[in-house]
């Protein structure tokens, strides 16, 4: 088997486990399902070509273990199901196709949708069991496990896939080190194809040349993963046909631009800050990184080690916020349950991403603890960090993360200017809310240090806004004497 043997030399120790894992579910499928019950559905993607020479090595081995008379490799026997549509790009029809005839595969072209398609498929075979190429960053993987029935609503059969755990990484790893032939669409700026109406190239593989041609680098050179449905788009509007948006799968939330500001919650779980042991310093001092890149913060919960309190308050907070940052509950005892509570809440389970790991740790090498770094579960940030100075290193980490995915355009810093007076809260009460009234574009509010103390007003915007920002301060003078204020820094 050239398969097993080039993943065998390979010194790739998490391919060859990745493998081990696929196999032994191909193995257990084997096992419980006769060859004529199961089916496989390729449709020529990378996933899906991964998939077919895993049960090609999987076969083997069962064959080999059951002493099955030798049918050799030329003869796949699963029965193998494409759904062909007008809307495939002619890349893939043609790759599945050769594909198809190179290695002996049963091909049954399937003309209808894939619910149709299954109900007469089911109905004609004996078919019990299908293999899919689904991997766990999919949008369709969520809640499926390695052995899935089919969806309510869909025919019954069960939904086995094998390279479930698979990253994008793992996959491309697979197919360079056994160098097996790929759809040449992933060497064209593609990096996740699904029809020609919903597929871009990924943009994050483009390289511009001297002559300002588009061209691309292949798609196993994508540096993250997370990345690989970036080319794909979605429909703007029914009433623009034909036009379209590249928004990445995790962005259907509310509407990320309240007051021309982005909006972050804090939440921090422990029962020491509750019980007053234990003082919260981090929300501060995030509280000031966030307004310096031109975030503002919506609220601080402080909310008990608990699963169901952690999620109660993610699930409050995800829909709500641009961005959700979580620390505190993540130590090594039972009660730390905050990636839990995080999972709960997105319905997930939860799943270590190695990659990201891996690639956390190429980013902050020196500081890394080795376990725990800050895992994001689509707007929710969950942070290691324990203290002002280890908060400090993390952040650096996600603003370069954010610099790398080209979100440092967005984060527009604030500015603000304070004054203090003596004045009291009858003199300045009115003149303040006209002001407010005046300049809805600028925050203005205003606090003691002590109950005796001065006032200190504060007002506070966008970069762009500085003019009003000095125009509402300036209005703010002449209603008073000229000594009334002195600016604070
Ligand atoms: C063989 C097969 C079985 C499927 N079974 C289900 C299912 O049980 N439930 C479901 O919601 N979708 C099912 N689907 C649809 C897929 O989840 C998904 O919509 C489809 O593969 C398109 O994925 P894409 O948007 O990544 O191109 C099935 C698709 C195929 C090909
Ligand atoms: N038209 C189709 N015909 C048969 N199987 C399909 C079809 N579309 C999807 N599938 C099944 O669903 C799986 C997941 O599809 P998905 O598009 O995520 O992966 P892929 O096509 O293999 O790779 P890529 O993510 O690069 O498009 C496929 O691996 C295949 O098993
Ligand atoms: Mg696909």
């Amino acid at each position: 088997m050239e398969i097993d043997k080039a993943i065998k030399e390979s010194d790739d120790r998490r391919l060859k486990t990745k493998y081990n894992n696929a196999i032994y579910v191909i193995q257990r499928a084997l096992t419980l399902y006769s060859i004529e019950e199961v089916a496989f559905s390729f449709n020529g993607g990378k996933d899906s070509t991964v998939l077919l020479h895993l049960l090609r090595a999987g076969y083997f081995w069962h064959k080999e273990r059951h002493n099955c008379s030798d049918r050799g490799l030329t003869s796949f026997p699963i029965h193998t199901i494409y759904f062909e549509s007008n809307s495939a790009f002619p890349e893939i029809n043609s790759f599945t196709y050769d594909t198809a005839s190179s290695y002996g595969l049963q091909l049954d072209i399937i003309s209808l949708d894939f619910k149709s398609g299954l109900e007469n498929l089911l109905k004609a075979n004996p078919i019990k069991a299908i293999f899919l190429g689904v991997r766990i960053g999919d949008p369709t993987a969520v809640g499926q496990e390695q052995f899935s029935p089919s969806s309510p609503g869909w025919p019954p059969f069960m939904r086995v896939n094998p390279i479930l755990d698979w990253s994008y990484r793992d996959v491309w790893a697979f197919i360079l080190t056994c160098k097996v032939q790929y759809c040449s669409l992933y060497d064209q700026g593609y990096t996740s194809i699904g029809s020609i109406y919903d597929t871009v190239t990924n943009s994050l593989l483009c390289i511009n040349d001297s002559s300002c041609n588009k061209k691309f680098k292949p798609a196993y050179l994508l540096s993250d993963g997370r990345s690989e449905r970036a080319g794909r788009v979605k429909k703007l509007s029914s009433s623009i046909p034909g036009h379209f948006s590249v928004v990445s799968d995790s962005s259907d939330s509310a509407d990320p631009h309240k007051n021309g500001m982005l909006v972050a919650s804090i939440i921090v779980v422990g029962d020491e800050i509750l019980f007053g042991t234990v003082e919260d310093q981090l929300s501060t001092s995030l509280c000031r990184k966030l307004f310096s890149i031109g975030w503002s913060v919506s609220q601080i919960a402080i909310v008990q080690n608990d699963i169901d309190s952690v999620a109660e308050e993610v699930e409050r907070h995800k829909s709500t916020n641009d961005m959700v940052f979580i620390y505190g509950g993540l130590g090594p005892l039972h009660s730390d349950v905050t990636s839990a509570g995080v999972a709960k809440a997105f319905g997930v389970r939860l799943a270590p991403d190695e990659e990201f790991e891996e690639y956390l740790k190429h980013l902050i090498s020196d500081y890394c603890t080795g376990d725990r770094n800050e895992i994001k579960c689509q707007n929710v940030i969950i942070l290691a960090a324990t203290n002002i100075t280890e908060l400090d290193k993390e952040w650096e980490c996600l603003t370069e993360l954010a610099e790398s995915y080209g979100l440092l355009a967005t984060m527009e810093p604030l500015v603000s200017k304070r004054l203090k007076t003596n004045l009291s809260d009858v003199e300045i009460a009115q003149p303040l809310s006209k002001l407010c009234l005046e300049f809805p574009d600028v925050n203005i509010g205003a606090y003691r240090n002590c109950r005796n103390g001065s006032l200190i007003i504060n007002f506070e915007g966008k970069l762009q806004k500085q003019a009003r920002i000095d125009l509402a301060v300036e209005a703010l003078c002449k209603m008073f004497h000229p000594r009334a204020f002195t600016e604070v820094n």
